[in-house]
């Protein structure tokens, strides 16, 4: 055992020298992580048996009926096993202090090609479904750019692509949810049968009202290319009026609108939108395989169109739907500063993205603190009308470039039909039933940190959020939230969720949403230390 002031120096150490940290632990440890779960995946296939997914399920509602014979005062909030490390989430819920359920659920089940879905276990990656849909001529509807989001988590969380301005937020192409509740049944939610009002409350509930452990979720026909078109765009009513176009935000989507957009803004003038379909090989149109290790980084590559002018290029489908994955969108550059040096890319890029999960691993509190005031990770829905004062507020609050703007179509599904508020009226597509909104995703470290000025971050942050709520937007749960929850009820409709809460008796046997994404942290404490402005 080492004595407590080694133990502080090495800590201490580590947090100075992060970059060490990343190329020498994080890097090889993701990369062993990955070589062992292909391994496990191999053996899974070997040894892979039709009757696993039932005998799992049934022990997992064992697990949940064992809980329910505990005298009341052992009786701990039930949440998953999976270790927070692992998640795709900057906060790092409290699961020691919760009665953990294992939720072996890995596989893909079935693919129905006659009603264009698939039907998979929740633990199910990005990485696997795309390796396993794209050979056979099909995509997720969604698919969100991280190899290492799971199925479940994006369906109980959020999630949402370049593709969302056709197909919605993700759990739009769910069909059904088979759930454990709490008594331990095992139901399965469609959006018309008796467990409507489930089907309607499970997205966005993060594990809030039972366990995932099965999922149908829509897929569509893909061709083996994305043709994809980059236009520099200088003026800032320009492209935001230029996004709103090809989104639809101001007509019903007409079929031959792009299947794919994209904006990335580098500077307050400056932007490069990307259009992409679907497409054959066409030799008059050079092939970038972008997601190779010796390209350069995504965005750095598109940011080089701002001098070359507008181009065309032919993607191939799982390089384009992964383009952002080695550099986690711009993430990797504030980490690994040399990352996209040409020598480094060729000898090491294979070695990239560092795992997320190797990176909240080698959380200390030093870093977790300093994550949480001297960088921000958002992404927030917001109405694409707004998109001047999305960024007119967020360059002044956080002085971060690039942007990120992904068009979403957000779909009026009624009076309390679920945590996500109805659109405004005056924000809904004439003659539809849904509102163009976006994704504004901010990450990194903020300018006025990089410049050691004074920097507020939960000031920042909760004039970011006030201004999500006056537009009737929402924040995504994976990152820091800043509200108390009173204004999380007025951020998100949170009346049907109770209502399910009590008539599935999750409360008292799963945690509250608010209470399962607020920081661990005291938000209010961590700002005013750090509060100079
Ligand atoms: C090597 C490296 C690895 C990083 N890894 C992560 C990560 O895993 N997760 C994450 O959220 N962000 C990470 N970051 C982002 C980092 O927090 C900021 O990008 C950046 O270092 C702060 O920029 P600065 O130039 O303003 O501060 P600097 O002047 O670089 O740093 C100011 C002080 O903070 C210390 N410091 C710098 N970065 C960290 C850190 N991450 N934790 C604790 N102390 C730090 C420095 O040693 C220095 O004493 C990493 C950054 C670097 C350089
Ligand atoms: N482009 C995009 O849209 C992207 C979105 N994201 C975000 O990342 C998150 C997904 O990351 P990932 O690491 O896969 O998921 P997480 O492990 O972070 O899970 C997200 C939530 O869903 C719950 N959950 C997951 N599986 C089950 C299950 N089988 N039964 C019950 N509850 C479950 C978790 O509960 P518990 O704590 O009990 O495990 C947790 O609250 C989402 O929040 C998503 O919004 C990330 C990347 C990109
Ligand atoms: C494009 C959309 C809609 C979403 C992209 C979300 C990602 C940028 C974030 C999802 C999970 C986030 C995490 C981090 C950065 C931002 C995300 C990748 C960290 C790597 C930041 C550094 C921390 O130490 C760990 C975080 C894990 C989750």
């Amino acid at each position: 055992m080492l004595p407590d002031s080694l133990k502080s120096w090495l800590i201490q150490w580590l947090e100075d020298h992060r970059e060490f940290v990343v190329a020498v632990f994080c890097l090889p440890a993701s990369l062993l992580f990955t070589v062992l779960m292909r391994f496990k995946a191999y053996v899974r296939w070997l040894t892979s048996d039709p009757q696993r997914h039932d005998s799992n399920v049934r022990e997992i509602q064992q697990r949940v009926q064992q809980w329910n014979k505990l005298p009341p005062e052992d009786r701990r909030l039930l949440c998953t096993s999976r270790p927070n490390w692992l998640s795709l989430s900057t906060t790092f819920f409290q699961k020691h202090l919760h009665h953990q359920v294992p939720i072996p659920l890995y596989d893909i089940l079935e693919l129905n090609e006659a009603d264009m879905t698939v039907r998979v276990e929740p633990m199910v990656t990005i990485g696997d479904i795309t390796e396993y849909l794209i050979p056979r001529g099909y995509s997720l509807a969604v698919t969100i750019e991280l190899t290492d989001a799971t199925l479940g988590g994006l369906a109980f969380g959020t999630g949402m692509s370049t593709h969302s301005h056709k197909a919605g937020l993700y759990h739009e192409t769910i069909t059904s949810y088979e759930v454990v509740l709490a008594d331990g049944s095992l139901v399965k939610a469609t959006a018309d049968n008796e467990y409507v009002d489930l089907f309607k409350t499970l997205p966005w509930c993060h594990g809030s009202l039972g366990f995932l452990v099965a999922m149908t979720i829509k897929i569509v026909k893909i061709k083996p290319y994305i043709k994809i078109k980059y236009i520099p765009v200088r003026g800032q009513k320009k492209y935001c009026d230029m996004l709103r176009e090809f989104s639809g935000t101001y007509e019903k989507v007409p079929k031959e609108f792009p299947d794919y957009i994209e904006g990335t803004i580098y500077s307050k003038d400056e932007a490069v939108i990307m259009v992409g379909d679907y497409a054959d090989y066409d030799p008059n149109i050079p092939v970038n395989s972008c997601s190779k290790w010796h390209k350069p980084w995504f965005y750095k590559h598109v940011e080089t169109f701002l001098e070359k002018g507008e181009s065309e290029e032919l993607i191939p489908l799982r390089d384009y739907l992964l383009r952002h994955n080695r550099a986690i969108f711009w993430v990797v550059e504030d980490m690994l500063s040399f990352g996209n040096k040409t020598i480094f890319r060729y000898l090491f890029g294979w070695l990239l993205p560092p795992k997320p999960a190797f990176l909240k691993w080698t959380t200390t509190p030093g870093i977790r603190a300093y994550t949480f005031t001297k960088q921000v990770f958002q992404d927030i829905v917001l109405p694409i009308k707004e998109l001047e004062r999305q960024i007119e507020i967020a360059s002044i609050l956080f002085e971060k470039f690039p942007l990120l703007v992904y068009p979403c179509k957000i779909i009026d599904h009624g009076p309390s039909s679920g945590q996500l508020k109805r659109p405004d009226s005056k924000y809904l597509v004439p003659g539809t039933n849904y509102a163009m909104y976006n994704d504004l995703g901010v990450y990194g470290v903020p300018g006025k940190v990089k410049d050691k000025k004074p920097y507020n971050p939960v000031a920042a942050m909760r004039k970011m959020e006030d201004f999500t709520r006056e537009v009737g937007g929402y924040s995504f749960l994976y990152a820091d939230i800043f509200m108390t929850r009173e204004e999380f009820e007025v951020m998100f409709d949170l009346s049907l969720y109770e209502e399910v809460r009590k008539k599935y008796k999750a409360d008292g046997a799963f945690p509250h949403l608010y209470d399962k994404v607020k920081p661990e942290l005291d938000v209010f404490a961590i700002g005013e230390e750090n509060a100079i402005a």
